[in-house]
């Protein structure tokens, strides 16, 4: 199978191309080859990579800084994953399209359901959501996966910030109040190519639509710090002390929601796919980036 994702250099991007193994190709098509802030570069780009299956992962992922720059947010998360999905329908080849929990405003009590009212707080969540409705009306065999708190050994993220911080700090203040679900980026990568086999090889017997996958089990901010910890000290590498602070302690730009937790047994019905605990995968992150960090000095 002949998987194409949009993207370079992502953690979803480049999880997908150490995943894929001998068994699919797996074509990364970034900038400036395809550029989804340039609708006219997405349709030759893909058409020429000839793709079984089209992942749609490359997004605008600065939160913060979409508040003050809108209009390439919803360039690219809105216009241009609506324009990688009508191609796909062109190519008559299925659509995966990764969406985030911040389509949600994070008031409700529980975990949040697909059917679910969406209510984004900033900017990058407007301009996903954006996404998802624009890629469900130019592909109605779309599937949308949203994911949310994604770490990676790869590209920028929380955890990766945490281990840096903690090479010059003994103590961090890191917010308690906000609850969600942490998801390795290799665990979406072995997903999505679940999901992606399930497509191509029975398509006619496959559910479509929108579906909440994330890494097992719920913690907020501080926890994740806390498990990032123990785990880098565990394998020698850097740690603080974590002081859960609220939401109000932290002031930012965007607004993040206090509930991020998504229920994620409709994809497990659809797709037999459930990724593993959040614990278990941050422990095996982490033990990876203190060894390759070791291997390099
Ligand atoms: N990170 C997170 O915590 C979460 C992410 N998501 C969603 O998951 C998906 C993957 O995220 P993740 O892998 O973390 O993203 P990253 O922030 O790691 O990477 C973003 C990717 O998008 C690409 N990109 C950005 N702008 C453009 C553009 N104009 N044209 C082409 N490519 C572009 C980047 O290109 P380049 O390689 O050239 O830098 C990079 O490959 C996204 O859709 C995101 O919204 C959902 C929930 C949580
Ligand atoms: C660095 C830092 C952050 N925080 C807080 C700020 C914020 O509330 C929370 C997470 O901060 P970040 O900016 O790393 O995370 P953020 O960029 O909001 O992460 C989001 O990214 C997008 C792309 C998504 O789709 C979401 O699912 C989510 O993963 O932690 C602290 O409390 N202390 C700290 O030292
Ligand atoms: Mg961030």
């Amino acid at each position: 199978m002949r998987i194409v994702v949009t993207g370079q250099a992502g953690q979803v991007v480049t999880s997908l191309l150490e995943r894929a193994g001998g068994e699919h190709e797996v074509i990364a098509l970034g900038r400036p080859t395809l550029d989804l802030a340039d609708l006219a570069s997405i349709e030759p780009a893909l058409r020429a990579a000839r793709p079984d299956v089209v992942v749609s992962a490359a997004a605008y992922t600065a939160v913060d800084k979409a508040e003050s720059e809108r209009e390439a947010a919803f360039a690219i998360n809105g216009a241009g994953a609506g324009e990688v999905a009508r191609v796909a329908h062109e190519l008559l080849v299925p659509v995966i399209h990764i969406s985030t929990d911040y389509v949600f405003d994070g008031t409700k009590p529980a975990p949040y359901v697909e059917s679910d009212p969406v209510a984004p707080l900033g900017v990058y969540g407007e301009s996903k959501l954006a996404g998802e409705q624009a890629v469900l009306a130019a592909h109605p065999g779309a599937v949308i996966l949203r994911t949310a708190w994604v770490y990676s050994p790869f590209g920028a993220n929380f955890v990766k910030t945490m281990l840096r911080l903690a090479e010059s700090r003994d103590e961090l203040g890191v917010v308690g109040d906000q609850i969600g679900n942490p998801t390795s980026a290799l665990d979406i990568a072995d997903a999505v190519i679940a999901v992606a086999e399930a497509l191509v090889a029975h398509p006619s017997e496959t559910t479509r639509g929108v579906f909440h996958m994330t890494g097992s089990g719920e913690g907020s901010w501080a926890d994740l710090a806390k498990a990032v910890f123990e785990a880098s000290a565990a394998a020698g590498g850097p740690s603080a002390k974590v002081n859960a602070i609220g939401t109000k302690d932290y002031p930012t730009p965007a607004a993040r929601p206090a509930n991020s937790r998504l229920e994620c047994g409709a994809l497990e019905r659809a797709y037999g796919v459930r990724l593993p605990d959040w614990r278990q995968s941050v422990a095996q992150v982490v033990a990876r980036l203190i060894k390759e960090k070791e291997q390099a000095a």
